[in-house]
């Protein structure tokens, strides 16, 4: 299934890596600055890809698990360490290789000339949202930022994508009415989230998809690029 035109909705949630920006470069600096530290060999770039999605944490425990024996990420504290080694490398380098995909800015410019309602829902922990989409130049389309620690439950966990409350925050935010919105990722976590709050979905086809070909989340509709949608 692919659109080929279409009428925008009023409210666009975006996913942030794999869908706005190809940020697996970076990332996998930092994963393997985070290995080199630990004595193993650097994952690499396409390794990483296949890792990104869940946040943070999970990116750290799939490149531990991959580099370890498997017993040896399941040590809390261990993983606790490499997190912190993976936050600290990151930092260092977060925006210094990672690029808006083609689409990207045509399609935000084209949201802006619309005066759609724009948001970014990630599961990246928001002291890396925030500075990445300051040096890319994209911080001005949004009128809320919604990133994977963004909103905690009673107990202290966080909530993100696919739960619908993590995309419900960007709506309360945006002040914009559910049935306005899709939901536009890359991956199971984006398509699914859409699903858990009832509001259409769009995946692109060119990012992080943990290996699962994205079609395989039942999309409501498949692009190859985001100009495709205008
Ligand atoms: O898992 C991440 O850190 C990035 O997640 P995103 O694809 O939701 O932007």
């Amino acid at each position: 299934m692919s659109v080929t035109r279409t009428a925008l909705p009023e409210t666009l949630l975006l996913d942030l890596d794999g869908t706005l920006v190809d940020s697996a470069p970076d990332l996998a600096a930092a994963v393997d600055a985070m290995l080199a530290e630990l004595g193993r060999a650097p994952a690499g770039v396409e390794k990483t890809r296949l890792w990104v999605g869940n946040g943070a944490r999970k990116l750290v425990e799939r490149a531990l698990a991959d580099a370890f024996d498997p017993a040896t990420p399941g040590d809390k504290g261990f993983a606790d360490h490499a997190e912190s080694l993976f936050y600290r490398a990151y930092h260092a380098c977060n925006g210094h290789h990672s690029q808006l995909y083609t689409g990207a800015m045509p399609f935000l410019e084209a949201g802006r000339a619309r005066e759609s309602r724009l948001a970014i829902v990630t599961n990246k922990p928001a002291e890396f949202t925030e500075p990445l989409l300051e040096r890319l130049g994209i911080a001005r389309y949004f009128g809320a930022t919604v990133s994977g620690d963004s909103l905690l439950g009673d107990n202290g966990t966080v909530i993100r994508k696919p739960d619908p409350a993590h995309l419900q925050l960007a709506l309360d935010r945006l002040g914009a009415p559910t049935d306005s919105a899709w939901m536009i990722g890359d991956s199971g976590s984006d398509i699914l989230g859409a699903r858990n709050l009832g509001i259409p979905s769009v995946a692109v086809t060119y990012g992080y998809s943990q290996g699962t070909p994205v079609a395989d989340y039942g999309p409501d509709w498949i692009v190859n690029d985001l100009t495709e949608l205008l």
